[in-house]
């Protein structure tokens, strides 16, 4: 099965991170690019989280998970070394409307984290569906080459231009042009 690729706005989210070792450093240095209203269950965690969430200022709880911690949670992610804990807490989230996604299976998850790439407001993300997450970080080095410094700068001049100009078949023929010249610069 494919995810559907949202762009998920994450202000207003409560997110909770289960896990305090190596898995959980990656996830939530990751989810720490978009948001930082994040709290953290662990039994045990590692100098890296413990040194990034003091930097960050998030909630650390360290002791095992409790039934209904996620209650007040609008997305959870379960980054432990233990597959039935991730199964009881994906079924969990279901009772609770939360997002839940587990780290070891698929099948416990409703959404998965893409390898991406985040250079002003450009986000380029990528999946191969659970089946390769070493090509999801390969594709990504590989984009990543392709993708210009200026490329915030043009993206600031295009958001002015929409946001001053009257909508219509001009703007949306200009803009279009604008940016295919930008790309044909690039070399290939
Ligand atoms: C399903 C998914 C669920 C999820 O984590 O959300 C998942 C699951 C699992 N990953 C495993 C292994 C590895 N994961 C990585 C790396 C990343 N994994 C990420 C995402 C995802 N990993 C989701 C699917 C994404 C997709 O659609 O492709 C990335 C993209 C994003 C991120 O972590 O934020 C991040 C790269 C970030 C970057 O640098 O850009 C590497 C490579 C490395 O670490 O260098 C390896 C070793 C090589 C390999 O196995 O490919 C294992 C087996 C563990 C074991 O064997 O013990 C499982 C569980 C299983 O498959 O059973
Ligand atoms: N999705 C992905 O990208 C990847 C997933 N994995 C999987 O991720 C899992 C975690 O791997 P690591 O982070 O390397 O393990 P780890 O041993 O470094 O960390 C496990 C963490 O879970 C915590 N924990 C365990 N039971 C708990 C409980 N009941 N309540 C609260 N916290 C608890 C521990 O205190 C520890 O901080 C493994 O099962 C592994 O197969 C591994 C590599 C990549």
């Amino acid at each position: 099965m494919s995810y559907f690729p949202a762009f998920l706005n994450l202000e207003d989210k409560r997110v909770l991170l289960v896990g305090g070792g190596v898995v959980a450093y990656t996830k939530l240095s990751h989810l720490l690019d978009f948001t930082s209203n994040i709290s953290i269950i662990s039994l045990d965690l590692s100098s890296e989280i413990r040194a990034l969430s003091k930097k960050k200022n998030l909630h650390v709880m360290q002791r095992a998970y409790s039934k209904g911690d996620i209650a007040n949670f609008d997305i959870v992610i379960v980054a432990v070394d233990n597959i039935s804990l991730q199964a009881e807490i994906f079924e969990e989230s279901k009772r609770y409307n939360c997002l839940c996604s587990c780290v070891d299976s698929t099948k416990y998850t409703h959404f998965i984290f893409g390898s991406y790439i985040k250079k002003d407001d450009l986000t380029i993300a990528i999946s191969t569906s659970g089946s390769s997450p070493a090509l999801a970080k390969q594709l990504k080095k590989y984009f990543l080459k392709l993708i210009p410094s200026d490329i915030g700068i043009f993206l600031q001049e295009m958001k002015i231009l929409r946001e001053t100009l009257p909508k219509g078949k001009e703007r949306m023929q200009m803009l279009q042009r604008r940016a295919e010249d930008y790309m044909k610069k690039w070399s290939n």
